[in-house]
């Protein structure tokens, strides 16, 4: 449906990966289920990475194995390698993601290999996750840019988007890892992989660290993309890039839907409290605009409310 836009919400994985603070699993899981109950269907929940490099996603079996089954609602968990897979295909996870970028500076940081290795692993683990009847997405960091290397061609993010999909997976995330992207580039990129690839299978996954997230999004809307990542509350960074900040915050981007007439099945309201609720558990500042005006709304309306 043209008029639909499917949000996959990264917040309690690419958001609190990148939190100073370690959550417990119950309080991960109950920023999931809130989630869910805001009506989001595709949640990231965690993932199976090695706990020395991200100890905020340690225990990310005991998240999947302690959150709710929900016919509506997919959850998703990280695997870098084969290791990976088999720690969620043993917390029975129902779909999982291979991760890898467009530049080589960027892979060797985050993986400790190339990007030609990566796709090696990503291979490995998405023929196994397709033998066990689990969709696998592929994530491309680095689209608009790389911090160590800088710029990076559209040809690069082509040619491992178009692998990512030739090797099984159902969709790729296109990461604007460190925000520095722009309107011209992002129509630039999508207008280009859209001539070989098909758009229904492109998402994008916009940081929004130079508070160009939302333009950026409205530009991929324009040329027919519609799967959008984002994070509740713009909870997140990214620790290869000094001052980046967090996907774009999710209120942001329902209300940027709802303006454009486009449905997205999520409660605003909720959602907004659920940000808020958030931030005051990890002690940090709301990164929604639309969040912050919402919950401000609702706390003066309570207030009037009691006289
Ligand atoms: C990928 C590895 C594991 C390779 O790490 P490595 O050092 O190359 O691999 P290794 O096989 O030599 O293993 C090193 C250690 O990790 C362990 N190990 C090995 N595999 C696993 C596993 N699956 N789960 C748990 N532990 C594992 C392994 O047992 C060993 O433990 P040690 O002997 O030191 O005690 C490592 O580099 C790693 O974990 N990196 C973290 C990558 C990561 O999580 N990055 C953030 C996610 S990507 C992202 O955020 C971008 C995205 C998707 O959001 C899009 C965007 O915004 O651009």
């Amino acid at each position: 449906m043209r008029d639909h836009v499917t949000l996959v919400e990264v917040g309690a994985r690419d958001g609190l990966q990148n939190e100073a603070q370690t959550l417990s699993v119950a309080l991960r899981c109950e920023l999931i289920e809130r989630l869910a109950d805001c009506g989001l269907t595709r949640i990231e929940a965690g993932s199976f990475v090695s706990p020395k490099w991200v100890p905020q996603m340690a225990d990310s079996d005991a998240v999947l194995q302690q959150l709710k089954a929900r016919s509506d609602v997919r959850y998703s968990v990280l695997t870098p390698n084969l290791r990976g897979l088999d720690g969620a295909l043993s917390a029975d996870a129902k779909e999982v993601a291979v991760f890898t970028a467009a530049s080589d500076a960027f892979t060797q940081k985050n993986t400790n290999c190339s990007v030609a290795e990566s796709l090696e692993r990503a291979r490995a683990v998405v023929d196994a996750a397709r033998t066990a009847g689990i969709p696998v997405r592929g994530y491309v960091s680095t689209v608009m840019g790389c911090p160590y290397q800088g710029d990076v061609s559209i040809d690069a993010v082509l040619d491992v988007s178009q692998s990512l999909l030739e090797m099984g997976c159902y969709e790729v995330s296109l990461g604007d890892t460190i925000g520095v992207g722009t309107v011209k580039q992002t129509r630039e990129l999508i207008r280009a992989l859209a001539m070989q690839l098909p758009v229904a299978q492109l998402a994008v996954h916009f940081h929004d660290t130079y508070g160009q997230a939302l333009a950026n999004i409205h530009a991929a809307l324009e040329l027919g993309v519609r799967t959008v990542d984002s994070s509740v509350a713009g909870l997140g960074g990214c620790p290869y890039a000094a001052g980046a900040s967090g996907n774009l915050a999710s209120e942001d981007v329902v209300y940027l839907l709802q303006g454009l007439g486009l449905s997205c099945g999520v409660d605003l309201q909720q959602l907004a409290m659920t940000g808020a609720w958030i931030s005051q558990q990890l002690q940090r500042d709301h990164s929604s605009k639309a969040g912050k005006a919402i919950a401000a709304k609702q706390a003066a309306a309570v207030r009037e409310s009691q006289g």
